[in-house]
């Protein structure tokens, strides 16, 4: 069943020609199927009659005509493409070649037509659309030929030398979660605005080609739409953001927190300068968690007075029984309601200090003469009792907890602008812990300032370790949607986390100390 008709090097066609002779030859077994079926309850006579329908009916795919201006000296160079194109474009970018002034296929998009088809390579050069001549033409005339295209299009085109015809090669497994919001209407710099592909930070991307250095292909997870689109690759994003990036510097917090971390100084932590790493992607991995293994703890980080208390306390308060906090050690004296290993582990202040040599806090410090701090056994226990174990820590403890074997959640708690602040926390009070006179005190300007500085610096050494980020402008909105995104996350098959936390190696594995 399969012709040729006649035209030298004509293989796409007879490609395509016995893909459609295939897909038929299934969909007259399907039929035949059906009938059998009829067979069983009906008359074989009847059967047969409608095997004779079936056999009698034309199941030649129903190409067009080739076009007749082929000339003799094309036979061997020139490639008649016919195309069948919906609305969708044609997934491919065209420009015009610098030395030959030739139009060429600049770039085929994954998933895209031209892509499926497996007959438009990059480089091939665009001689004729549904006839229409293309030598004396811009990108920016073609463009609208193309769009305006539907159907069955015929492409005349010269192909690149050395490229066999072959279907979508497998598609890359690479999938990553972008650190940072892009759109490319905004992007001069974008080789075609049409084909670029926006995103929002968080997003999971999949990326299917990294054949340029510059710009790569990637469909975002979860669209239906499975042609790729164009995304700025790790290193142009890595040298855009260190042209563009201000020197943040780390301000020292005004607003201390109640129970500092163990560097008591107030000092970015040494770790600071080292921690910065530029926000592009995440290479991420699905993970379905098994239900043997403990509930991904939850790191709330934010800087101090944002309200990462108030959020941790909400949501214990929401549902006791899924959310749990690790009970804290102190030095300070047990009060008369107070009962150990409740509110408080109450330790002596040697015993305090010995556990601080052997690293059993996670974060320390301490407050009106009392030591304070969180043992990472406490954290283990919480997490042992199927609870998702919430708790807020200084940034520069998520590395520390960054590890396979907690797998966190890291919301960053986010101050919104300054107007927002002045507005949301003018009844609001805070405890200080610079003033010694007073317990609790309101909200200055000059926290307020502090708070957003300190926001960004996290944000700009930090930003990488963050999954969610909550702005937490007016309280009961941003409870709400943290609230929705933690139950997201405890029911999305699957959730992906960093990719180095799901190969089986012992390196993560290792217990801190
Ligand atoms: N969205 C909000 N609107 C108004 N007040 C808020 C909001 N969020 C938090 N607050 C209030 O701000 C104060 C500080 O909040 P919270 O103690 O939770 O901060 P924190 O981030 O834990 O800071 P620190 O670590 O320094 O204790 C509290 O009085 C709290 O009720």
């Amino acid at each position: 069943g399969i012709e040729n008709k006649g035209v030298n090097n004509f293989d796409p066609y007879i490609f395509e020609k016995y893909k459609y002779y295939l897909l038929n030859k299934i969909y007259f077994s399907e039929q035949l199927y059906y009938y059998s079926r009829c067979f069983l309850t009906s008359s074989v006579q009847g059967l047969l009659s409608v095997h004779d329908i079936v056999a009698q009916k034309g199941y030649d795919p129903e190409l067009p005509p080739l076009p007749d201006n082929i000339e003799e000296e094309d036979e061997d160079s020139v490639k008649i493409i016919s195309l069948f194109k919906s609305q969708e474009p044609l997934g491919a970018t065209i420009k015009r070649d610098e030395s030959t002034g030739a139009i060429v296929v600049a770039r085929i998009m994954r998933g895209g037509a031209a892509d499926k088809s497996g007959l438009i390579h990059e480089g091939d050069e665009l001689r004729e659309v549904n006839g229409v001549q293309m030598e004396d033409k811009t990108p920016e005339e073609i463009i609208p030929i193309m769009a305006q295209s539907q159907g069955e299009v015929t492409f005349k085109v010269i192909p690149v030398p050395g490229i066999k015809e072959e279907l979508s090669a497998n598609e890359t497994m690479l999938f990553v979660r972008s650190l940072f919001d892009y759109n490319p209407e905004e992007d001069p710099a974008i080789p075609c605005r049409q084909a670029g592909l926006g995103f929002k930070s968080g997003d999971i991307l999949q990326i299917v080609n990294q054949e340029d250095d510059t710009w790569w292909q990637a469909c975002r997870h979860g669209d239906s739409n499975s042609r790729a689109g164009l995304i700025p690759s790790r290193q142009l994003q890595e040298r855009r953001v260190a042209l563009q990036r201000p020197k943040a510097l780390f301000k020292p917090q005004r607003v201390p927190k109640k129970v500092t971390g163990d560097d008591l100084s107030n000092k970015p932590p040494p770790e600071m300068g080292g921690a910065t790493q530029t926000p592009t992607y995440l290479e991420v991995a699905p993970y379905c968690r098994d239900p043997k293994e403990g509930r991904r703890l939850v790191l709330l980080v934010g800087p101090s007075g944002v309200g990462l208390s108030e959020m941790k306390r909400r949501l214990l308060l929401s549902d006791p029984d899924h959310y749990g906090v690790p009970v804290p050690h102190t030095t300070r004296e047990k009060r008369k309601q107070e009962k150990d290993g409740v509110e408080y582990h109450f330790v002596s202040r040697q015993t305090f200090e010995m556990d601080i040599v052997n690293h059993k806090f996670l974060e320390y410090g301490e407050h009106r003469g009392n030591y304070y701090g969180t043992s990472l056994q406490s954290v283990h226990k919480v997490i042992g009792e199927d609870k998702v174990c919430l708790l807020d820590v200084q940034p520069h403890t998520v590395q520390r907890l960054h590890t396979t074997e907690f797998k966190p959640c890291v919301v960053f708690v986010k101050p919104p602008s300054i107007q927002e602040l002045r507005f949301s926390r003018r009844k609001a009070t805070f405890i200080s812990t610079q003033d010694m006179t007073k317990l609790t005190k309101t909200f200055s300007e000059e926290d307020f300032e502090d708070m957003i500085s300190s926001a960004e610096a996290m944000d700009s050494h930090y930003g990488h370790l963050f999954e969610m980020v909550v702005v937490n402008g007016d309280f009961a909105m941003a409870f709400n949607k943290l609230r929705a995104e933690l139950e997201k996350l405890e029911t999305a098959a699957p959730q992906w986390i960093p990719v180095e936390w799901t190969s089986h190696t012992k390196q993560n594995t290792e217990s801190l100390c």
